[in-house]
């Protein structure tokens, strides 16, 4: 099974927005850039707008692709694909998919509780920020 997943990377006065999925979900535990699976018929961009707004509650402007990322998990395959978003600094308001969630410097991510098919994305945000 391959999923396709898009991710929202924001970045505000030089920190990114990372959560930690529901310990009910998939993935548990791990941290991640907030997003979700891409429905039939929906474009990248339509797909983040629809899942910030469920699990934040924000509204954000799809800038810029990032990266593709391609992780094989035990029961599934997951092609992450990672898009810069601006947050419009509306209030952000957890729905049930995340237990918390942290503003950090790039460097500041413990890389040992992300989500592995996220790494490749921070490191290509991180090349992109020293560019
Ligand atoms: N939203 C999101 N999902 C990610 C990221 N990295 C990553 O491996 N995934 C995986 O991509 C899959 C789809 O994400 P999802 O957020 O729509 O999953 P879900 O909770 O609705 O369903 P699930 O719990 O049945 O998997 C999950 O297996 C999730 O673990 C990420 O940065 N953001």
């Amino acid at each position: 099974m391959i999923l396709n997943v898009v991710a929202a990377v924001m970045i505000a006065d030089g920190k990114i927005f990372v959560a930690q999925r529901h310990r009910s979900h998939s993935q548990g535990g791990l941290w991640e850039f907030p997003g979700g699976k891409v429905e039939p018929g929906e474009t990248a961009e339509i797909a983040l707008e629809r899942e910030l707004q469920e699990e934040l509650s924000i509204n954000v402007t799809v800038t810029e692709y990032l990266a593709t990322s391609v992780h094989q998990y035990p029961d599934k395959t997951v092609k992450l694909h990672g898009y810069l978003c601006q947050w419009h600094g509306d209030q952000i308001e957890l729905t049930g998919s995340h237990e918390q969630y942290r503003w950090l410097a790039p460097q500041q991510v413990d890389r040992t509780t992300l989500a592995p098919a996220d790494l490749p994305l921070l490191d290509a945000l991180i090349n992109m920020l020293n560019s």
